[in-house]
């Protein structure tokens, strides 16, 4: 197979399909297979980004080119032919006629030679007809699902939950490109300083006023190979994590514990609240997310910070009574949709599971919060049943524990229906992810 950027667009498309992990994984491990130029590996994560985000919208063009529209296509044909309309309806890097040869040959490289006349009828077909082709208007969870290509399932779910004006707005979000947020480390070097090092290399950084250290990178490449990256100045964190760690608010001195905490980012914020004084204990499930946390704890510089692998579900056998404790849970992620795309093709009855494994942490995580400690409980996901629910739950079920107000800054809007001890961040607020946190104290 040729190493073109269609070709590894398609084979990265399909082992996200085949469900290989998560894209931003996939997609590196095929670039490094792939080993195109700097020109080419860009063009490959457009296209594959374009096709994850826009798959609804893309097969509603492709039905309408189709003679036999309800035939189930071979999944290489069908990823063709996706990439190929994308380039055709979002992109003007090629010429159409080109566009097209180029997929007749990438399903003869996948073996598919047999499906070449076929992939060429269809693309020509809707180079003929794509002007004529008017995707719906309605406000109905259908036509929705075609325009901001979000399952109409998860649409109607969100309408349930926040109300159809919400999710309309929730859905044009993340149409969005999420900004690069960073988070200067104090104790490397100020804001300003920070600033002014990137702007000498010819990169903007913007402050973002609050919280004092965030900042949004612009036109820097991977930030991970830039030098301030190696010398632990800044790490990479959305401001909605960076407000969780606000709404935790730890204090230098203090012994903080946050139990589902890799890949760091949030201890790490933590630890320079903190100014690195007192004690941060951090846990995971896996070993190897474990790893990652110790990495990037000593590139910062941030010794307060143990890393430690442990079962939240089975307690904390080890661990002193703490200050301050994080859950910072696993979820089903549909408030980071914008990062990674293919989460929104996950079926909202896959994640019933999920509530009954973040309650039992956070109930366990609370046994080891000390009298008049702060216990915080987010997610990165936009589900009552994951966020509001389980905390409600949580306060009906320990009476050792109060409700604690979640101050906000004046820029950000709190949605009306709820206790003002949760906030459910939308992703429209303050273009940053969508994220719920609650916070308790216990007596
Ligand atoms: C939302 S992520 C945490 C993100 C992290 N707080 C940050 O800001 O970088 C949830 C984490 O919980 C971990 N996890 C899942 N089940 C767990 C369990 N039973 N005990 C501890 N950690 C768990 C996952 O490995 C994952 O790293």
């Amino acid at each position: 197979m040729r190493h073109t950027a269609r070709n590894a667009a398609v084979q990265a498309l399909l082992q996200v399909e085949e469900n290989e992990g998560y894209s931003n994984l996939v997609l590196d491990k095929v670039l490094k297979a792939f080993q195109l130029e700097r020109r080419d590996s860009a063009l490959t994560s457009i296209l594959f980004y374009g096709v994850l985000e826009k798959k609804i919208t893309l097969d509603f063009y492709l039905q309408h080119c189709l003679k036999a529209p309800e035939k189930k296509m071979n999944a290489a044909v069908e990823m063709t032919l996706r990439c190929a309309a994308y380039q055709i309806l979002f992109l003007d890097k090629l010429p159409d006629s080109a566009v097209v040869n180029e997929a007749v040959e990438t399903v003869k490289e996948l073996g598919k030679t047999s499906s070449a006349g076929f992939v060429n009828a269809v693309l020509r077909t809707l180079l003929r007809r794509k002007k004529e082709i008017i995707l719906p208007t309605g406000n109905d969870p259908v036509s929705l699902s075609v325009r901001y290509s979000v399952p109409a399932s998860l649409i109607s779910f969100w309408q349930e939950a926040y109300g159809a004006e919400d999710t309309e707005r929730i859905l044009k979000a993340f149409l969005e490109r999420a900004p690069l947020y960073i988070r200067s480390n104090p104790l490397k070097a100020s804001f300003q300083k920070l600033q002014s090092s990137f702007s000498d290399s010819g990169i903007d950084l913007k402050p973002c006023g609050f919280p004092e250290c965030a900042g949004i990178l612009s036109d820097c490449g991977a930030p991970q190979s830039l030098p301030q990256f190696e010398q632990g100045l800044f790490h990479v964190q959305d401001i909605s994590a960076q407000l969780i760690c606000e709404i935790l608010n730890p204090q230098p001195g203090e012994t903080v514990c946050d139990c589902c905490a890799a890949p760091g980012g949030k201890t790490f914020t933590a630890a320079e609240m903190m100014q690195n004084k007192g004690k941060l204990i951090a846990f995971d499930l896996y070993r190897g997310r474990v790893g990652l946390i110790r990495d990037g704890a000593q590139r910062l510089g941030l010794d307060i910070v143990t890393a430690r692998r442990n079962d939240a579900l089975l307690g904390f056998p080890d661990l002193e009574p703490v200050d301050r404790m994080l859950c910072d849970v696993p979820c089903s992620g549909y408030g980071v949709i914008r990062r990674k795309p293919e989460i929104r093709y996950k079926d909202v009855s896959s994640v019933s599971e999920l509530p009954t494994i973040q309650y039992g942490i956070l109930q366990n995580a609370s046994k080891v919060v000390k009298s008049g400690g702060v216990l915080v409980y987010s997610t990165c996901t936009l589900n009552p049943a994951e966020n509001n629910l389980v905390a409600e739950r949580f306060l009906k079920e320990n009476d050792g524990f109060i409700p604690m107000k979640i101050e906000l800054p004046a820029s950000i809007q709190r949605r009306s229906k709820e206790a003002d001890h949760m906030f459910t961040m939308m992703p429209f607020s303050g273009a940053s992810d969508g994220f719920f946190a609650a916070a308790f104290r216990k007596k």
